[in-house]
């Protein structure tokens, strides 16, 4: 069958027809809406042990673009927070916005942000991510908000190697990597439970979204957008507005880390 994407005929409003799921309990992405979020004292600070040497290569994989992590050890790990036990790093990738206007998955009280960032961990009881995958609490992804403004020099080293994988399919080397340089001064979040944000669509991420966000300049956001879609000799498709809808809450609760 034809694969997904966010095109008008393979985009969101379809992925329910090869993945039933995505009208689930709890799917992702949703609207924070940040008075309704209960702050529980109960939640621990997040803990982000990432280890640069882990960082292998960065990838066009015709959706985003993703930077991958050795994790076949504890080197890279999420602890604390609102889950119990170790998750390691697997990648990180992004979502964007054809204009400044929109992009991001997650909107705070119906504000989209231009981009977000995605940093995805599973859980270390389950062998492998594949595995992890399929159980409620198998994954956690930390999202963070890009928001306009001065040039994010932490970004500019991810941003140069996107020369190299203009088109899907394309993979490189990227060594040396410490994506802890990419979150913001405050580790302040709100939680609940959701789903992967593109297919298939499985029940089992812990969502992790940080208040404050990082900043992008337009300059750089223009980097983000000039990737494709489609792989080489296909039409050139620019790689933007890769990002799904908020979903219904269902009842969910979001809660806060902070008062
Ligand atoms: C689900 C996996 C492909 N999808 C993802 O990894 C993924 C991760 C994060 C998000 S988001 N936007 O919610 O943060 C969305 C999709 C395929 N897959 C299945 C088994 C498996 C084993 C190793 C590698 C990939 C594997
Ligand atoms: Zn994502």
């Amino acid at each position: 069958s034809h694969g997904w994407g966010y095109g008008p005929s393979d985009g969101p409003v379809n992925w329910c027809k090869d993945f039933p799921i995505a009208n689930g309990p709890r799917q992702s992405p949703i609207n924070i809406i940040s008075g309704q979020a209960s702050y529980d004292s109960a939640l621990k600070p997040l803990k982000l042990n990432y280890d640069p040497s882990n960082s292998t290569d960065i990838l066009n994989s015709g959706h985003s673009f993703q930077v991958g992590f050795v994790d076949d050890t504890d080197s890279s790990t999420l602890t604390g927070g609102p889950i119990t036990g170790t998750y390691r790093l697997k990648q990180f990738h992004f979502h964007w916005g054809a204009s400044d206007y929109r992009g991001s998955e997650h909107t705070v009280n119906g504000i989209k942000f231009p981009c977000e960032l995605h940093l995805v961990h599973w859980n270390t009881k389950y062998l492998s991510f594949g595995e992890a995958a399929s159980h409620p609490d198998g994954l956690a992804v930390v999202g963070v908000f890009l928001k306009l403004g001065a040039a994010n020099p932490r970004l500019q080293k991810v941003l140069d190697a996107l020369e190299a994988i203009k088109s899907k399919g394309k993979q490189t080397t990227f060594s040396n990597f410490d994506a802890k340089t990419l979150l913001p001064d405050s580790l302040d979040y709100w939680t609940y439970n959701g789903s992967l944000t593109t297919p298939p669509l499985l029940e089992s991420v812990t969502w992790i979204v940080l208040k404050e966000s990082i900043s992008v300049s337009l300059t750089q956001m223009g980097k983000f957008r000039s990737l494709k879609f489609s792989g080489d000799g296909e039409a050139h498709c620019c790689m933007q507005d890769n990002y799904r809808p908020t979903q219904p809450l269902k009842g969910r609760k979001v809660r806060r880390s902070f008062k």
